[in-house]
């Protein structure tokens, strides 16, 4: 489980994130949803401390992150797992090294052992057998797949993905929101997931933080989500033509 309190950061003098506290739970995917600019990034890399925020608290499972000294930093950063927008996988690297090399940086697993694991998180996100491919070799699916894979290796107890789904195709979207659903599940992870996109929400949202404007507005889950009586949420939820077919049934 993952705690922050009344998060704050500015840049320049310019709020982007203005006092955001709540909960992200186990074993399901949160969600963190809002328009373009809003501060979902921003409030992502505030959590795993790629962003020192001005004002606030992360806890990790009850260990507080954001002024604890660097031990328990570096102690919390080796359970965190990352799916970065476009997969942001090393170009020169083989699929079998992308997915190792955070077992070669954070631990000192004897070879044989590492390659077990790989090969175990390769078949688990159905790409058996592709170590030796290149990333240009592999389709934009299998890319994230693959950071899916590299995200899970290190047996991490959290998982961050931004934009989980940019640049694919509708049906590769589902499998991937299928696969995040069923690894966070099954691991019992505590999952983050940044997105804009409605089918996400009406696929895995049933937990969703909604931002607007450095601000939470709305939380709730995707059945709550017609009958929100937020008109800033509405109208990013029905700025999408299908929901709004939907809300007319
Ligand atoms: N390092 C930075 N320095 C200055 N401003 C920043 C920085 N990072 C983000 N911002 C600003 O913070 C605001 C929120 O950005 P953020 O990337 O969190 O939005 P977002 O909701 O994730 O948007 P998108 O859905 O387009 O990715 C934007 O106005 C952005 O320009």
């Amino acid at each position: 489980m993952i705690r922050i309190e009344n998060i704050h950061k500015s840049f320049d003098g310019k709020p982007v994130l203005r006092g955001i506290s709540g909960t992200f739970e186990k074993g399901e995917p949160n969600l963190i949803i809002g328009s373009s600019g809003t501060g979902k990034s921003v409030l992502l890399k505030c959590i795993v401390g790629l962003i020192e925020p001005d004002e606030g608290h992360v806890y990790f499972d009850d260990k507080e992150f954001t002024n604890s000294n660097r031990d328990t930093k570096t102690e919390i950063r080796r359970q965190i797992g990352m799916l970065f927008q476009g997969g942001a996988l090393f170009d020169s690297k083989t699929v079998e090294q992308n997915v190792m090399f955070p077992l070669d940086v954070l631990t000192k697993m004897p070879k044989a052992e590492k390659l077990d694991r790989v090969n175990f998180c390769l078949e688990r996100v159905g790409l058996a057998g592709q170590n030796h491919k290149m990333p240009s070799e592999i389709s934009g699916g299998m890319k994230k797949r693959v950071g899916i894979a590299r995200a899970i290796v290190n047996n991490s107890s959290y998982l961050f993905c931004d934009e989980p789904n940019s640049g694919l195709d509708p049906q590769t979207s589902i499998l991937i929101d299928e696969l995040i659903l069923e690894i966070t599940e099954e691991y019992n992870i505590t999952t983050i997931v940044v997105t804009h996109d409605m089918n996400s929400v009406l696929g895995i949202g049933d937990k969703i933080m909604f931002l607007y404007k450095g601000e939470k507005l709305w939380e709730g889950n995707k059945n709550e989500i017609m009958t929100s009586g937020i008109k800033e949420f509405d109208d990013f939820v029905f700025a999408n033509k299908v929901m709004r077919k939907l809300r007319e049934i």
